[in-house]
């Protein structure tokens, strides 16, 4: 079993010096509100029949699919690609997994969060997905019940995409500057984490128990296919830095399994007719068996819990097909319940709010303050001045 040193020190060092800080810091009274750490995702249908409320408010968010006419034809998109998108739901068991493993994580993790950063205490996870419930409004309703004064925006996607963690936080900015989340909230953003050693760990022990699968003596020649959810070349050539993150993933996963296995990085669920980052997953799995390499893994490497791409596209789709063509396909499981990665959230997050209450980061880091070379939607501007200046 391997253990992530470097975070563990971290760790260590930090739940001793913020006890000095917080005597530093005005250590708050016993009773007081809780840090919000809110928890930034696309979330996911819990039951089949969410399925087209969902779908609805993904085509209606024009920072992921800018559309034209976008109110009125996002919900007839929607309507269309329901049937087929609910079956996948009822075919991976009726529903996704993703705000049971959120609540799951989120509150591991502050549990963990407490004994790692006491000034800050006591720190309560709240839930705020893009599509499905509960929507950032309601999240916003329960944070200004509890008087948060202090939140922290925590992407919980690894890598950064304007599509995804910028579309989040362009939400959450509506939201605050409107007051629905309340007057006086101090914000602060963690807005990255691909290479986090805690991350990168938890993610290369889920490969190894993958490749125990395999028979020893060849055990070495397995292919590990690391497949993350492409994106639009036009989003790609506008400068986002989604490409480059998840290949840095790839890059420590790799460097932190000493290199033991041939790899390569695909891109899956591209989805309608323009043109998406290759190569595809699918293609690329029928690509090894026509070179007559034979085993592989699939790593699913750019999303935290298990949703239709793994359970449906992975497991049920691109693994049959490599049987049908006489491969040994195996997916390392997703992140899920893993305590390594819970670990790895709750370290994340001390190590920012101890870095932030030393006035040692600001409250988004220098990368998110650089907009895409490319990019011309304006409240990408407005949403990174007013985490900048801290929510306000
Ligand atoms: C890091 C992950 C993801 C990125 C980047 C991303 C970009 C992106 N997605 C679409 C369009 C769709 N995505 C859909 C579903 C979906 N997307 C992700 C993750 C990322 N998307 C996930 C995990 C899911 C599925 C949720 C689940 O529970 O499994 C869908 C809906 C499904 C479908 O109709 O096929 C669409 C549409 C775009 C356009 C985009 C970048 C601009
Ligand atoms: S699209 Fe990337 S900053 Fe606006
Ligand atoms: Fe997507």
């Amino acid at each position: 079993m391997h253990k992530f040193p470097q975070a563990r020190a971290l760790a260590r060092s930090l739940s001793t010096r913020s006890r000095g800080l917080a005597t530093l810091h005005n250590a708050p009274p016993a009773g007081k509100s809780p840090t919000g750490i809110v928890m930034l995702n696309m979330g996911g249908p819990a039951t089949v029949p969410e399925t087209n409320d969902f779908l609805r408010n993904l085509f209606m968010d024009g920072d992921l699919i800018p559309l034209p006419f976008q109110s009125l034809i996002a919900p007839w998109i929607a309507r269309r690609r329901t049937p087929q998108i609910e079956q996948q739901y009822a075919d991976i068991g009726g529903g996704s997994p993703i705000l049971r493993y959120t609540r799951l994580q989120g509150e591991r993790m502050a549990a963990l969060l407490d004994e790692l950063h006491p000034a800050t205490a006591p720190h309560k996870a709240y839930i705020a997905f893009r599509y499905a419930k509960p929507l950032t409004d309601e999240t916003a309703a329960e944070m200004k019940r509890d008087g948060v004064k202090r939140a922290v925006a925590f992407t919980q996607y690894p890598q950064y995409s304007c599509s995804t963690t910028g579309s989040s936080l362009n939400e959450l900015w509506r939201k605050g500057r409107s007051g629905a989340l309340g007057e006086g909230v101090e914000w602060s953003v963690i807005d990255r984490w691909g290479t986090h050693p805690g991350f990168v760990e938890a993610i290369a022990q889920n490969i190894e128990r993958a490749l125990s699968k395999f028979d020893e003596a060849t055990r070495s020649d397995v292919v590990l296919m690391f497949s993350a959810h492409s994106l639009p070349m036009s989003v790609v050539n506008r400068g986002d830095p989604y490409v480059l993150e998840v290949s840095a993933s790839v890059a420590a996963v790799m460097d932190r399994l000493g290199h033991s296995n041939p790899y390569r990085l695909v891109w899956q669920s591209q989805v309608g007719p323009s043109a998406w980052m290759g190569m595809k997953t699918g293609e690329a799995l029928k690509g090894l068996a026509r070179l007559g390499r034979k085993k592989a893994i699939l790593v699913p490497i750019a999303f935290t819990s298990d949703h239709i791409e793994t359970l449906y596209e992975l497991d049920l789709e691109y693994a049959k097909e490599a049987r049908e063509l006489g491969m040994q396909v195996e997916r390392s499981d997703s992140l899920n319940d893993s305590p390594v990665f819970i670990r790895a959230l709750a370290d994340l997050a001390a190590t920012h709010l101890k870095e932030y209450s030393a006035g040692a980061i600001g409250s988004t880091s220098l990368q998110m303050g650089l907009r895409c070379p490319g990019c011309t939607n304006a409240t990408c501007a407005q949403q990174k001045t007013w985490f900048a200046r801290g929510g306000r």
